[in-house]
Formats: structure tokens, C-alpha cells, sequence
């Protein structure tokens, strides 16, 4: 794309976003993304349908207390529902008390839906869009209108959709916002139509793709390559069935890919945080495999691959992680080469031995025999940095589990909570221990927290946060072995391990050990690295 003018940033999150399954916002959480928003460029925020329902309302009035430094809060409805009644439409008397500067309206361009939807003629629409504008920019305020199922209007009946913009246009609109509504239209044709509309009308264009095809962004960039200004979309792609077009990867392509540029300068590093930000709110796990930036974006796992990107990122990369505020990573694997595991141990700034080709090797061949056996290590990294260390002679373990007992009650007669014993082999003294639990599971973690925090009493600032149980080979039933994943945290930091046996006992005391054996490991080198930097600079 040539250099061309300023595109604008229009943001429906806030109103689009929750027409989407299980969005959820309140007052409060639009306030918060607005701000967010505001912060990071965009140029409008439509922040609801303010006669819809009471939270809008109330959203618009607190929204004018928002002291905003680049946006512009819109308020969004449908035109008048008819043409002979506008100035008492009370979608109308609601956009214009929500007292926002901007106004957009949605009005009908396919001809189907203007006679069945409403039941007007043509001229009936033709009007009522005419006059609704007209209406809302007597009042002083800035209009935009979103051509509902605009391309969709143009392939049935090109001359009906033109005639419904140019209504807009003369009643003066500020911007013409073409809608992929039903989300099913190509990138081509997107192009095709955008071209075609820019040489019949006057303002400048803007649009607005739902994702129904998986195409909306790819449609919103052939929109900006045929000369639309204004684009329309949601972040993380949130909306209604398969959401709008998503605005965290519309931004950087055309940053990064088109020589674009937004109308304000765009804090493109915090792409990832804001991201992070609203599915926080939403309370909604981010999705990793989300291009620029989720987890995965670029995050390298088949040896190949990583042996290149050691020399040159962009061999395997298209952009700059940091350019978008994420970062490379890299997995251990049975799909990995020694690349790998140097890449790793250098990222844990481990000291490695000079000659140490034949232990790389051997490491390969370690992870990749345990990953045959059912171990993962890209999810479970504590437990891969403790295997390393270990082979390098940087960890010993600092217990040891010799036997577990569990006594396990279940049907309808269970009287008592389940109970663990353990023997447990540390600092040279065999310790026999028994707890209660919530289940086995829940007995033996406080079983081994029991036995180890005489010994290692910072233990009591960690605990579990997830726990997770795949079988491993179907087929075999109740005699398979089965994988078991753990999440540790300290409230800071957290960490994955993971265990394998056909005993899920035996697996998840495996997982245990070894997060609480990574827990120890760091924080007593993290106390030993900062009581030597203390000790050096006295
Ligand atoms: C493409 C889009 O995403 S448009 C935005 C869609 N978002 C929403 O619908 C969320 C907010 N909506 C709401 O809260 C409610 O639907 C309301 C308050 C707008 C309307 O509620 P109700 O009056 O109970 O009507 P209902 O929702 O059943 O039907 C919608 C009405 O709007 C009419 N309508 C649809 N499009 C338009 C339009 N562009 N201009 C005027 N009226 C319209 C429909 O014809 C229908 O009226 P009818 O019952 O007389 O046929
Ligand atoms: C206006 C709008 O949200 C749409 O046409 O999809």
C-alpha cells in the first residue's frame, strides 16, 4: 500500500463486543476499556445502544465524566422506524441524550431487508435514512452511518444499496460505513465493491466486517487497500456468532505490512498488555494461538526452527515479537534437536560446560524418550529446567519419596475424608507422615507439605492452583497410564510440572514432588543470589 492518508480506529467493543455468547460487561468494565482504549489511539469508542437497556444509559452519562485524550465516545441505534415520525423516534431522542459528540446509525441497504424487516418501499427507506441523518445532524453532532449488509445489498441489487448511501451522503453523514453484516462475503469481492461505491459517493468510507467466514480481517484490509479510511472492529475479535474483525491483528498488518497509518499514533508495543487487559475483564482465558499476540505467536518448538531462529530471528518469525509488546519462546519437546535445550538453558542463564555436545545429545535423547512415554514438557517447563539441572549436576533433589499408602473411601456409606501416609526420605532422616484430605489427591499434597515443612518451611507461601488428569492411551481403559499436569504458585511467580505412570497416584505424587523441588531450588538460589549481591556491595 502507498503512503495515504490517516486511517481512523473505530472501536465496537464495547457494543458489537457484547452481542458476542458469554460477553459479559458492566459499567464499570466498559469505563475501564474505554480509558484503555483511549490510551492506546483509537479513535472512537462506541460504547453502547444507550435506549437498549439501562447499563448503556447509564455507561453514556458516567462516560462524560471520562477525561479522554484521543477518542471520541459514540452512542449507537438504529435509524427512526419510521419516516413520517422522526422527531418523536425514541431510538433517536435516546442516541441524542446520551449527549455523545458522535452518532452512528445503522440503517437498511438491502432491499430484502428494508421491505421485510421494516416494510418499506424503496423510497420509504430512502427517506427514513435521509431524514433520521438529517435529524441527528441538526443537532449538531457527528454522524456516522453503518450501511447494514451493504455487500450483501449490493449483490442483490447494486443500484437499491448505492441509492440508500447517497441518502445518507446528502443528508449529510460524515462517514459512510460499508457492513459486512452476515460476515459470508470474500476479500475480492470486498475490494471489488469498495472501489465501485468510492467512485459514486463523496465521503469517506469506512468498514465494518463481521467474521463469519474467518475473513474479517482479510476483509477489512482489502476495504483499506480500496481506499476506505475508517476502520470498524472489536478487540480480540469479540462480537456477535463469530465475532467482528479483530482489531489487535487488523492493526499491526496494516502498520507493519501496509505502510498504513492511524490517525493517531498507535502504541503499538502495547498491543499484547491490551489484549491481556480485556480478556482479563471479560474473564475470559486469552487465546495462545492468537496471531502478534498470543503465547504461541511465537513460540518455537521443531528443532529446525529453533536452530535458525538462534541465528537469525526473522528466519522463522514475520515480524518483531516486541514491535507488538510479546516475545519469542521456545519448547522443549520430542520434536526438539539440541538447539532447544541450549536456547533454554541459556534463557535460564545456565552455565553450560564447554565441551558438552555429547550431554545434548544425551538430553535430546532423555526428553525425547520420556515424551514417548507420555511426559510433556512445553507445558510442564519447571519440570524440563529440573531434568536439565540435573543432568548438569545443578540440582539434587531435596527429598525423596520412598512409599505412599492412601486409605480411599467412596460409595453411599463414606464416613471419613480420605487419608495419605507417606515416607519420605529427607535431609537424611526417614519421616513418616499421615494427613486427611479432600480426596487422595488433596491427603497427599498435605501429606508431603507436613513432612517437609519442618524442614523447608518456606514452603507455606506456595500452593496448588491447577491440577489436571489426561489418560494416555484410551484404548487400554482403566489400565492406562495417564499424564498429570500441575500449576504452582507463590502468589508472584507460578510453574508447571508434570508426571506419568498408569497409577494416577504415583503421577500426580511425581508432579507434586517436583514442583515443590523447583519451588525450593529457586527461592533458596534466589535468597544465595541476593545475600551475595548484598554481601559484594557492602
Ligand atoms: C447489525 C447489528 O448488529 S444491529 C445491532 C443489533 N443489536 C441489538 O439488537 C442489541 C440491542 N437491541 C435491543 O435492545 C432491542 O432489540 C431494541 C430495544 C433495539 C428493540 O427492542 P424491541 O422494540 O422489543 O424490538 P425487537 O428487538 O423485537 O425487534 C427489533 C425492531 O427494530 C426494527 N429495526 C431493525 N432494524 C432497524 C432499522 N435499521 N431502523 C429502524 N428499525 C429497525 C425491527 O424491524 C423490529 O421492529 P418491529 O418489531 O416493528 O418489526
Ligand atoms: C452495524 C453492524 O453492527 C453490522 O451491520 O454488523
Amino acid at each position: 500500500m502507498k503512503e495515504r492518508n490517516a486511517i481512523e480506529l473505530y472501536d465496537t467493543t464495547l457494543r458489537d463486543g457484547t452481542q458476542g455468547e458469554k460477553i459479559n460487561l458492566s459499567v464499570q468494565d466498559k469505563l475501564l476499556i474505554a480509558e484503555k482504549l483511549d490510551e492506546f489511539g483509537a479513535d472512537y469508542i462506541e460504547g453502547g445502544w444507550p435506549s437498549s437497556n439501562p447499563k448503556d444509559e447509564e455507561f453514556f452519562r458516567k462516560a462524560l465524566g471520562l477525561r479522554l485524550s484521543n477518542a471520541k465516545i459514540c452512542a449507537f441505534g438504529s435509524t427512526a422506524r419510521k419516516p413520517d415520525n422522526i422527531a418523536n423516534d425514541p431510538n433517536l431522542a435516546g442516541l441524542l441524550a446520551s449527549e455523545t459528540p458522535v452518532i452512528t446509525i445503522f440503517g437498511k441497504t438491502w432491499k430484502a431487508h428494508s421491505a421485510v424487516s421494516l416494510g418499506l418501499c424503496d423510497e420509504e427507506n430512502a427517506e427514513l435514512i435521509y431524514r433520521s441523518v438529517e435529524h441527528l445532524k441538526k443537532e449538531g453532532r457527528e454522524v456516522l452511518f453503518d450501511a447494514e449488509h451493504f455487500f450483501d445489498g449490493y449483490k442483490d441489487n447494486p443500484a437499491f444499496a448505492i441509492k440508500m448511501l447517497l441518502s445518507a451522503e446528502e443528508a449529510g453523514a460524515d462517514r459512510l460505513v460499508l457492513c459486512d453484516t452476515n460476515g459470508g462475503t470474500l476479500p475480492n469481492e470486498i475490494y471489488e465493491i469498495v472501489k465501485d461505491v468510492a467512485s459514486s459517493t463523496t465521503v469517506p468510507l469506512g468498514i465494518h466486517s463481521h467474521n463469519d467466514g474467518d475473513l474479517a480481517v482479510a476483509n477489512a484490509l482489502s476495504a483499506l487497500r480500496a481506499g476506505a479510511m475508517h476502520v470498524q472492529g472489536t478487540i480480540n475479535g469479540i462480537g456477535e456468532r463469530c465475532g467482528n474483525a479483530n482489531l489487535i491483528s487488523i492493526i499491526p498488518n496494516v502498520v507493519l505490512k501496509m505502510n498504513g497509518r492511524f490517525r493517531h499514533k498507535l502504541q503499538l508495543n502495547q498491543l499484547t498488555p491490551l489484549s491481556k487487559f480485556v480478556y482479563e475483564i471479560l474473564n475470559m482465558p486469552p487465546d495462545n494461538r492468537a496471531p502478534f499476540v498470543g503465547r504461541s505467536a511465537f513460540a518455537h518448538k521443531g528443532g529446525i526452527h529453533v536452530s535458525a531462529v538462534m541465528k537469525e530471528s526473522s528466519l522463522y518469525e514475520h515480524i518483531d515479537p516486541k514491535s507488538v509488546g510479546n516475545r519469542q519462546r521456545v519448547l522443549v519437546s520430542e520434536l526438539s534437536g539440541q538447539s532447544n535445550i541450549r536456547y533454554k538453558a541459556n534463557e535460564l542463564g545456565i552455565n553450560l560446560p564447554a565441551d558438552n555436545a555429547a550431554l545434548f545429545k544425551t538430553l535430546v535423547q532423555r526428553i525425547k524418550t520420556l515424551e514417548h512415554e507420555g511426559f510433556q514438557f512445553d507445558v510442564a517447563e519447571a519440570s524440563f529446567e529440573l531434568l536439565l539441572r540435573h543432568q548438569l549436576g545443578q540440582f539434587k533433589p531435596f527429598f525423596t519419596v520412598l512409599e505412599s499408602k492412601l486409605h480411599i473411601e467412596s460409595g453411599k456409606n463414606r464416613e471419613s475424608v480420605d487419608q495419605a501416609v507417606l515416607k519420605i526420605e529427607v535431609c537424611d532422616e526417614i519421616e513418616l507422615t499421615a494427613a486427611d484430605g479432600d480426596g487422595p489427591v488433596n491427603a497427599l499434597d498435605k501429606a508431603l507439605r507436613k513432612s517437609l515443612r519442618g524442614f523447608y518451611p518456606e514452603i507455606r507461601s506456595m500452593r496448588l492452583v491447577d491440577y489436571k488428569v489426561r489418560v494416555l492411551e484410551e484404548k487400554k481403559g482403566t489400565s492406562a497410564k495417564v499424564r498429570v499436569l500441575i500449576e504452582s504458585s507463590d502468589g508472584q511467580n507460578s510453574w508447571s510440572t508434570v508426571g506419568v505412570s498408569p497409577n494416577i497416584i504415583d503421577a500426580s505424587l511425581q508432579a507434586l514432588s517436583d514442583s515443590i523441588n523447583y519451588y525450593l531450588f529457586t527461592y533458596r538460589t534466589e535468597k544465595a543470589n541476593r545475600l551475595s549481591t548484598a554481601q559484594s556491595a557492602s
